[in-house]
């Protein structure tokens, strides 16, 4: 099968031994335990640059999960999303081993300020010459709320509505404060910046107050690239708005299709181009020479799934204690205030199955929520040409069982069949994350983004 055009694919990443998959990290090939170590992760970008990856992407976690069992012993037991390293800081020595791959980075709208957060941002887009994008979160951990924040989690649609007001500051500072030429570095006038070129933003709102001007200079693409992966009401109506990339796990191919096309018509009622919203599905492969030796292996890697270190993630993603429930019986249709996007993946996303805690540790233990593809490495390329094609979507999230051993399977071995088929490149175009995205030429936010809206018009052009 081939495809009728290129997929995006990042590699999804975490900075700590072991992100989704639940015990995995004890599997012989895992390199979970470099994490601390700055040359496995400036080696593991050079690896994703020469297999013309368009980006790692790194999630992240303000807070701990302490819901199963009412407790972190879980978590800190399989080492679910904790320890966890600040990934902005490995991203700049990634960086400098490359030249063109992305980095999508994950910041919380909850507890990050919009002023250090843009500094970082753009500091970040200055040293990777423009490859970096933000995976917006609102967050969900109470744990988090409790150590950085004032002790309690705000309720989950008003974490939606900070979100919105961050994102104006944040594209206030990017796109309004310092005029392009502002910097003139005229040495006979002792003059670095034209202080007449640099705005305050005067931003005053609800949540927040930000009365002066960015503290860094512009960088090349202003706004980094807006990923968000929310997936409630809220969480939509925010990706249709202002979203380049979205990130979803859906369960099934038509489920997702549903999904993507409420959220191209919600981004064309915005007034944006449907099609720019790129569309990345979580997922993972276990790929081997031929489907007996793929299952075989995917057989060993269930046989390492850890059910307490998958229920410690689920229930701090949903803020249920699992704990207590009957691993065996179906779960019912709950509601919650922490991530309502993973409960309704099993509870109404699949509607055929009735899911027991069993079912979801099995199937998360592996990956997190993607689904997880097992094959030769014609029939995983197959497999996600059809995810493309039948879902409508722009590429993948690309997650794993074991850390470093599965990416580097998936490149040796499907790959070459990808770019065989052109459903991957052979040489990057362009260098910024947001060209990958949009074609060469487009470095800066498209005309019809509402971030676009606050971008200083030069003197002289009547703004
Ligand atoms: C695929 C996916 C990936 C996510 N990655 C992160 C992450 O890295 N860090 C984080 O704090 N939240 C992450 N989230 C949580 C969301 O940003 C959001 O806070 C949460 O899903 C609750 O919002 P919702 O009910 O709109 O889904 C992720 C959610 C999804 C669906």
């Amino acid at each position: 099968m081939m495809l009728s055009r290129r997929m995006r694919l990042f590699a999804f990443d975490f900075q700590g031994p072991a992100h989704l998959s639940a015990g995995l990290w004890r599997h012989e090939n895992d390199q979970g335990a470099r994490y601390k170590d700055v040359r496995y992760w400036t080696e593991y970008a050079q690896l994703l640059e020469q297999a013309r990856f368009d980006g790692v992407f790194f999630a992240d976690n303000a807070g701990y999960h302490d819901i199963y069992q009412a407790s972190a012993a879980g978590a800190l037991a399989d080492g679910a999303q904790v320890p966890a390293n600040d990934p902005a800081l490995v991203i700049s020595a990634m960086a400098a081993a490359t030249e063109h791959l992305g980095f999508g980075l994950t910041g919380s709208t909850t507890f990050e300020h919009p002023y250090s957060l843009a500094r970082k941002f753009s500091t970040l887009d200055h040293l990777t010459d423009g490859r970096i994008g933000w995976n917006l979160v609102t967050s969900y951990a109470g744990s988090a709320a409790r150590n950085i924040g004032n002790g309690q989690l705000t309720p989950h649609d008003e974490r939606y509505d900070v979100a919105a007001e961050h994102l104006e500051v944040c594209y206030k500072l990017w796109e309004d404060s310092w005029e392009d030429d502002a910097v003139v570095r005229d040495t006979d006038r002792c003059v670095w910046a034209d202080p007449e070129r640099v705005h305050d933003i005067d931003h005053r709102g609800k949540y927040f107050t930000v009365p002066g001007f960015a503290l860094c200079e512009p960088s090349p693409q202003r706004t980094p690239v807006i990923f968000q992966a929310g997936g409630s009401s809220k969480g939509r109506a925010l990706a249709a708005a202002h979203a380049e990339g979205v990130f979803v796990n859906a369960l099934s191919k038509s489920a997702l299709r549903r999904q993507v096309d409420a959220l191209r018509a919600q981004a064309a009622e915005t007034g944006r181009d449907p099609r720019s919203v790129r569309v990345l599905q979580m997922l993972n492969v276990v790929v081997a020479a031929t489907d007996e030796q793929a299952h075989a292996k995917y057989e060993q890697y269930r046989e390492l799934v850890s059910y307490s270190g998958a229920m410690a993630r689920y229930s701090g993603w949903t803020a249920l204690d699992m704990s207590q429930f009957d691993p065996d019986v179906p779960l019912r249709h709950v509601k919650t205030d922490a991530g309502q996007t993973m409960v309704d993946l099993f509870s109404k996303m699949d509607p055929d199955k009735e899911w027991t805690p069993r079912d979801i540790a099995e199937f998360i233990g592996i990956g997190g929520s993607g689904p997880t593809i097992v094959g030769s490495p014609r029939t995983v390329a197959d497999e996600l040409i059809s995810w493309v094609e039948e879902a409508d979507i722009d590429g993948f999230n690309l997650g794993h069982a074991v850390k470093y051993q599965d990416i580097a399977d998936f490149i040796e071995l499907v790959v070459p069949e990808l770019q065989r088929r052109e459903a991957m490149w052979t040489e990057y175009q362009g260098t910024t994350l947001r060209e990958k995205l949009y074609g060469p030429g487009t470095v800066r936010l498209p005309a019809d983004h509402p971030g676009r809206r606050f971008h200083h018009a030069p003197v002289g052009a009547g703004h």
